[in-house]
């Protein structure tokens, strides 16, 4: 079964968790030669690798005087300033002893929020893909700020997943999978094989970082299984500390915990647009247009926006919601909000005459518009 699952996927994301790679005394190069011989066998059958690799703060951090996490953001940052390298060095050594070339690439959130800058992050993941040297990504910890962190590695290696068109993201953690509940506090805890679909309950089961180097724990690797799924990717979780365990994945065995792709795909745009693209503000709609989008597959016109909230740009991500505030889609608007407030309400035909022109009909169009389901 796993085997026929596999044999489609050409292009991996794999992920590789502080955990898998560093210990408490810091890096542990063993593991990460080890990951990458892994990585050299799935190439050498054909497979395009992306790695998303965290491990910078722990490998930093001893310089720092710090053995468990580190207590402040500057502190986290600083650790990663000195670690980073350190983990490209372990990755280039390991990789060029194999003949393998490898590049560094550090991504924030604003960095893939950013239409044009999404399209060329991917170009350059391509290019390298392209030449056959293996790109290992990071989120640039020492730049970020809350407003534009991945938050955690997990969710950014769901978005690499749909940034690079994979078909399948590998999450290498320090534990076989999900379990029905944190096995590092229940030895009763069983592994679960196979997920159809992420419902609450499955969400349930995931707790916090069972280590002091890991950082989201079970549920955010969970909630990036979601997201890959919804872009129609499917999502494994393996148990990255064993050796030899990719190639045995690729040959069929059943590891850890596969999350199957969703049968809906959203298409790469959309997916951005839910996920990657940060959201500036708020319109508030009526009935008859919240039913129009959500039952009749229909753009949002200015008739039916009854009211705003915060500042946006034409370009920008806006959360759509009833006059209740529930919301229920996001969007890509097409007037800024200057633009918009004179031609809150007014018909289509409107629109060129109070504004002298106009962009389209829509204020959302259809094509930029993402459910909530
Ligand atoms: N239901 C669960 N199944 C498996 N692991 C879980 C579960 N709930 C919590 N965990 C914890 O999640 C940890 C893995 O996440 P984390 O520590 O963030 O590692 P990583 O560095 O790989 O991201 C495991 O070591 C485990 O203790
Ligand atoms: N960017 C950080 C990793 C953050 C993170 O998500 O860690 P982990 O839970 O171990 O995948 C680092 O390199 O230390």
């Amino acid at each position: 079964m796993r085997k026929n699952l596999l044999g489609h996927v050409k292009r991996v994301v794999i992920k590789i968790g502080s955990g898998v790679i560093s210990d408490q005394k810091g890096l542990e190069e063993g593991q990460i030669a080890s990951i990458s011989r892994d990585v050299c066998a799935l190439r050498a059958r054909g497979l395009e690798v992306v790695l998303v690799s965290s491990g910078a703060v722990a490998a930093g951090r001893g310089d720092l005087g710090i053995t468990g996490r580190p207590q402040s953001i500057p502190l986290k940052q600083a650790a990663a300033a000195i670690g980073q390298s350190r983990l490209m060095r372990a990755y280039k050594e390991a990789f060029n002893s194999q003949g393998t070339k490898v590049a560094q690439v550090l991504l924030t959130r604003d960095d893939l929020a950013n239409r044009r800058r999404y399209l060329n992050a991917r170009n350059t993941l391509m290019t390298l893909l392209e030449y056959d040297i293996v790109p290992i990504i990071n989120e640039n910890d020492t730049v970020v700020v809350d407003e534009i962190r991945f938050g955690d590695n997990d969710n950014l290696s769901a978005m690499v997943t749909n940034l690079t068109e994979s078909s399948l993201l590998t999450i290498l953690s320090d534990v076989d999978g999900l379990y029905d509940k944190d096995p590092r506090k229940h030895p009763d805890a069983r592994r679960i094989s196979e997920v159809e679909r992420v419902t609450e309950e499955i969400e349930a089961m995931a707790g916090g970082a069972g280590s002091l180097v890991g950082t989201g724990g079970m549920f955010t690797k969970v909630r990036a299984a979601k997201r890959a799924a919804l872009y129609g990717a499917g999502t494994i979780i393996v148990n990255g500390r064993i050796p030899g365990i990719l190639p045995r994945l690729f040959d069929g065995e059943e590891l850890g915990t596969y999350f199957l792709p969703a049968r809906d795909r959203m298409a790469a745009k959309k997916h951005w647009i839910a996920f990657t693209k940060k959201p500036r503000g708020k319109l508030f709609v009526d009935e008859g247009a919240r039913r129009a989008l959500m039952e009749n597959g229909k753009s949002l016109l200015p008739s039916g926006i009854k009211g705003v909230e915060g500042g946006f740009e034409r370009g920008d991500a806006v959360r759509l919601c009833d006059l209740d505030g529930v919301e229920f889609a996001k969007g890509v608007i097409n007037y800024s909000l200057p633009e918009l407030l004179p031609i809150l309400g007014k018909k289509t035909s409107e629109i060129a005459a109070i504004l002298g022109y106009k962009y389209g009909d829509e204020v959302v169009h259809r094509d930029n518009l993402v459910l909530n389901k």
